[in-house]
């Protein structure tokens, strides 16, 4: 897995480096030569590298520094003058730069600088980076804009500037990256709100050495799961494995309103890998169930005047629950008060459990203030899973704003922190999908935008009960299963793209598309352990 960081984070890490032995000032050089590496391979003839302020210009000054010594011709606009840059380690790198065979261009016109993009074959932008927060002032906000409206090949250095590198905010503009080359660790600002809009392809440069010996020493905001650290969940099955070995799921799903998502959800389930599905639903919906899932039981509950759960539906899904290695509660069941009974009671259970979509509003709602208030409602010592999407999550904690990966994860960590119980997990649901359990967040691979469609969330949800019937034994690490599941899903999007275009996958089209899913998270973490070339097997 891979550390992200906050900016705050980095500003410690660079501190212990430093202490380390490896200045603040060395720290610049091997930035500047990363980004010069990384120009480089573009292979330019004549490059335009924007500097700011700050450090960040300063990296952007080395890189001018390193490519016109290799002979590439370069231009450096800066907002004033080498001796009159405020940061110390930037002004030292700008003097000895500009004394070398590079052209300055100090605080050029609007026209100037479309000029100059015009005969650039790459723009470095090295104008803001970790230090910017509000709005852009003169000059940057003006060259930024010229900038993207002459759409060049642009590497943005650590952050492309005009993104708060703390919450991925973009306030006025932001340069439009086609490659972000970020310093010693990603910052969370390039995964969460805009930033995934603006930062391209993301390259990250370690810089220092011995970065496994330090990076232990700083909190990590996040980690990026990576396709070999679910290796383990994609193995083959045993071949003495029987039915009830593969584990088994219960649907606890469906109203007369919403009997597809009952269906999309267990079928997902049983298609990643649960040997035993059966569903229960409100009894007026049961038919249409199983007239769709043949190969799925589905019991009736008793229901409301509405087709949705009823008073009774409490004992008689409580009872059916135990019987199984995992439950799903949630998809398509409306918010009635047997619904929350429901909820409530299955929490009771000494059961792995998976709270998805209205079970999730049912839980909001039986809470005052946020159900981080009252963690006994959730505290237990069977595995706990919820999958809110931000406004979900949002409710469950009162209200707070969730617009963005940063502020998804801090509801989340509320969330978790008030019951501080190893077997909680949130998934908080968004363009960047965080897992967050008492300990850890991670970040497993983001799925398309055809994946943000009605139903996906369903489906999901069956994966991740599937998946959790299947392997619940096994599970050190419940943040890792999770993970897993929200990957495969992910790939599920590709693949559905792939096959009916970006704009018109449907959620059912995913359910059939686990299966290749998994082949290709398996292929790719075979080829990232080095154990399958090429296209795949
Ligand atoms: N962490 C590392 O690994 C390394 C980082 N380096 C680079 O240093 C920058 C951070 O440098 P810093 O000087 O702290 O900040 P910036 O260069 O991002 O900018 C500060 C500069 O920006 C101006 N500013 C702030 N807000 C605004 C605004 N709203 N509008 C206009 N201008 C604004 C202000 O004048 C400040 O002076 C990091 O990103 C890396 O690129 C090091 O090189 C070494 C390794
Ligand atoms: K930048």
């Amino acid at each position: 897995m891979k550390p992200v960081l906050s900016t705050d984070e980095v500003v410690r890490l660079e501190d212990i480096i430093e202490k380390e032995g490896t200045s603040k000032a060395e720290l610049m050089e091997l930035a500047g030569e990363f980004v010069a590496q990384e120009v480089e391979r573009l292979k330019p003839r004549h490059v335009l590298i924007l500097t700011g302020f700050g450090n960040n210009g300063g990296d952007g000054w080395v890189a001018a520094d390193v490519l016109s010594q290799k002979g590439i011709s370069v231009d450096v606009v800066t907002p004033v003058e080498p001796d009159e840059i405020p940061a110390v380690l930037a002004r030292h790198v700008a003097r000895r730069t500009a004394a070398r065979d590079v052209s300055l261009y100090v605080g050029p016109s609007r026209d100037e600088l479309s000029a100059l993009l015009e005969k650039a074959d790459v723009v470095v932008d090295a104008i803001l980076g970790t230090g910017f927060h509000g709005s852009l002032r003169s000059p940057f906000s003006i060259w930024i804009r010229t900038v993207n409206d002459a759409s060049p090949v642009v590497v943005s250095v650590d952050v492309p500037s005009g993104l708060d590198a703390r919450t991925g905010h973009v306030e006025d503009d932001c340069i439009r990256a086609d490659r972000t080359v970020t310093m010693l660790a990603p910052k969370i600002g390039l995964y969460s709100g805009d930033g995934p809009e603006y930062v391209g392809e993301l390259v990250c440069g370690e810089l220092y050495e011995k970065m496994d010996e330090v990076i232990g020493d700083v909190e990590h905001a996040a980690e990026i799961v990576e396709p070999a650290d679910i290796v383990d969940y994609l193995q083959h099955l045993p071949a003495n494995v029987d039915k009830y070995s593969r584990g088994s799921v219960l649907v606890v799903a469906g109203s007369t309103q919403y009997p597809g998502a009952a269906i999309m959800a267990a079928k997902s389930a049983a298609r990643a890998g649960a040997g035993y599905v059966c569903v229960a639903a409100p009894e007026p919906c049961a038919n249409i169930i199983r007239l769709a899932l043949p190969s799925i039981p589905v019991v009736g509950i008793p229901y409301d005047s509405r087709g949705s759960f009823g008073a009774a539906a409490r004992s008689a899904v409580c009872d059916l629950a135990k019987k199984y290695s995992c439950v799903l509660c949630g998809p398509g069941m409306t918010v009635s008060a047997g619904g929350m009974d429901v909820a409530l009671g299955l929490l009771e259970l000494d059961v792995p459990l998976i709270l998805d979509a209205d079970a999730l509003n049912c839980l909001a709602k039986a809470s005052i203030g946020g159900i981080d208030q009252t963690p006994e409602m959730y505290r237990r010592e069977a595995p706990l899973i919820m999958t809110p999407h931000y406004r979900e999550l949002s409710r469950l904690v009162g209200g707070d704003e969730v617009s963005d990966l940063v502020s998804a994860i801090d509801a989340a960590q509320k969330i978790v922190w008030a019951a501080g119980s190893d077997n909680l997990v949130v998934v908080a649901k968004g363009p960047t999908t965080a897992v967050v359990g008492v300990e850890k967040v991670l970040l497993p691979m983001s799925g398309p935008a055809s994946l943000a469609t009605a139903g996906s969330g369903d489906v999901l949800a069956g994966i991740l009960a599937g998946s959790m019937a299947l392997w619940a034994d096994q599970v050190d690490i419940w943040e890792l299963l999770v993970s897993y599941a929200v990957a495969i899903h992910s790939y599920t999007g590709f693949a559905a793209a792939e096959e009916y275009g970006e704009k018109s996958v449907i959620a059912t089209d995913l359910i059939d598309l686990i299966g290749p899913a998994m082949h290709l998270a398996g292929d790719e973490a075979l080829r990232s352990l080095g154990l399958l070339d090429g296209e795949g097997a």
